[in-house]
């Protein structure tokens, strides 16, 4: 590093994070670390916000990239987000010798490799511990904490944005309102389908497959599913059935397909005793499962300026003391979101004799048994709310049967599928 063990840092972006991590370095005035630089587009309104009172004084602010990246600054800190032009700066400043902390957990995801070899080629550091579950130091918990144990499982809440939406929606919200409230806050990304649509949960389950699990997977091949189609009405049934709504990601080796992973992003019908089903607003929970060690949980808030600047700011004193992280050779993995488990099915219909027994003839042509039909009274006749769970049953079975069932005429909308998350399924392969 610099003179008298000074970290210069150079700032890309000054939103909700980048503005956090100027209040948290201003704030607790760490003596080896000085923000010298901040980038962003429009960069005369960032200078005039309320924010910029923590950046020092004689912090230089441009909307010029150049001007950082060809500065004497040792670290450039990327909060700006997406893949490009994030991904070209990112590599240009490590060519140049400068180290990268991020919390940009798409440029990780697909070029997360390839960017830590130009990183080791010219021996600076590439760190993004906020990448995964905002301020829980989950990263680091897995690579230093469990690099000695063979994790077989990786479950849990890793979008505090569907979290705060589905737990408010279980208190009686609406999706709107509360996915605009996260807007607001900070929370969600600056599409937030990534968020609702499970794109930003994937990215970090692949970080978090590569480093705990040491296998590459392609995000674009792990399946998701949108939260937003889950209704008020989901949450009755799920709490008749002793459970709640939860978006929950989840990464193990695959029993149906040998040698490959099963990984899915998905709202899921979670039980009560589980404590994914406990974590409420920005939290994010992620439990390992190791061969040796057993179940280790992390938690904490997945979203937010100031806890996300937590995790830069520890990546920046880790930068700033040549701290190195274990590191693994990862193998390349295909990757199935098919598993068998217990579905639940819920059904908007404009009522008529023989629906439910031509649901059962779908489901008994593919093979499924049906385990519970619930009706709740009170809904209107001409849009009739019910549902059926399945016992265990491949997931492409029950896409296979929902498909012929969104057909029938009776259905006002499609039938919405969810996996029943079972605590402690015996399903899993353990090596
Ligand atoms: N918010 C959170 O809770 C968390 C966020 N992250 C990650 O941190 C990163 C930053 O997120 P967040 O702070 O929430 O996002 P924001 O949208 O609040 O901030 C991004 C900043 O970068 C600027 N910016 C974006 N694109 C460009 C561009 N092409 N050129 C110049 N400036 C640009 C934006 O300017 P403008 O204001 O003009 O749009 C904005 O100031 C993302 O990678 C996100 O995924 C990670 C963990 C948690
Ligand atoms: N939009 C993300 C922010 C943190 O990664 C989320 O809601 O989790």
């Amino acid at each position: 590093m610099t003179t008298q063990n000074i970290t210069k840092i150079a700032l890309v972006g000054f939103g909700t994070v980048g503005s956090s991590v100027a209040k948290l370095l201003h704030t607790l005035n760490l003596p080896n670390l000085r923000l010298t630089h901040i980038y962003n587009r429009g960069i005369a309104g960032k200078r005039g916000s309320a924010e910029a009172a923590f950046v020092p004084a004689d912090a230089i602010w441009t909307e010029d990239i150049e001007d950082l990246l060809t500065s004497d600054a040792d670290v450039i800190v990327e909060l700006m987000g997406g893949l490009d032009p994030a991904g070209p700066w990112i590599e240009r400043a490590l060519a140049s010798g400068k180290s990268v902390v991020t919390a940009n957990k798409q440029l990780i995801a697909y070029q997360g490799p390839a960017l830590l070899a130009k990183a080791a080629a010219t021996n600076v550091h590439l760190l993004h511990g906020a990448a995964v579950a905002g301020g829980v130091p989950v990263i680091p918990g897995i690579t230093q904490g469990l690099g000695g144990d063979q994790i077989t499982r990786i479950s849990g809440i890793l979008n505090g944005t569907c979290n705060f939406i589905l737990s408010k929606m279980e208190a009686g919200a609406r999706y709107s309102e509360v996915l605009a409230e996260a807007q607001s806050l900070g929370y969600a990304e600056s599409d937030p389908t990534a968020d609702v649509g499970g794109f930003d949960a994937r990215a970090k389950l692949c970080i978090l497959a590569r480093i705990g699990m040491h296998v590459e997977l392609d995000p674009e091949q792990v399946a998701t599913q949108t939260i937003a189609l889950v209704d008020a009405v989901d949450f009755a049934y799920a709490k008749e059935l002793g459970c709640t709504i939860r978006q929950v990601s989840r990464v193990q080796l695959s029993s149906t397909s040998p040698d490959s992973m099963y990984a899915r992003v998905a709202p899921m019908l979670v039980p009560r005793e589980s404590p994914i089903a406990w974590s409420h607003g920005t939290q994010n929970m992620v439990v390992t499962t190791g061969r040796f060690g057993g179940d280790v949980v992390f938690s904490g808030h997945g979203a937010g300026g100031e806890a996300t600047a937590v995790a830069v700011l520890s990546d920046l004193l880790a930068v700033s003391q040549n701290s190195r992280p274990v590191a693994f050779p990862v193998t390349p993995r295909p990757v199935t979101g098919d598993s068998v488990a217990p579905h639940y099915l819920r059904f908007i219909v404009d009522d008529k004799p023989g629906i439910v027994s031509a649901i059962a003839g779908a489901l008994s042509k593919v093979g499924a048994n049906i385990d519970s039909i619930i009706q709740r009274p009170g809904y209107p006749k001409n849009r009739l709310a019910f549902v059926v769970t399945t016992e265990p049953c491949l997931t492409s079975t029950i896409a296979e049967a929902v498909e012929s069932m969104g057909k029938m005429d009776c259905m006002l909308e499609p039938p919405l599928s969810l996996q029943i998350l079972v605590i402690d399924d015996k399903d899993e392969p353990t090596a």
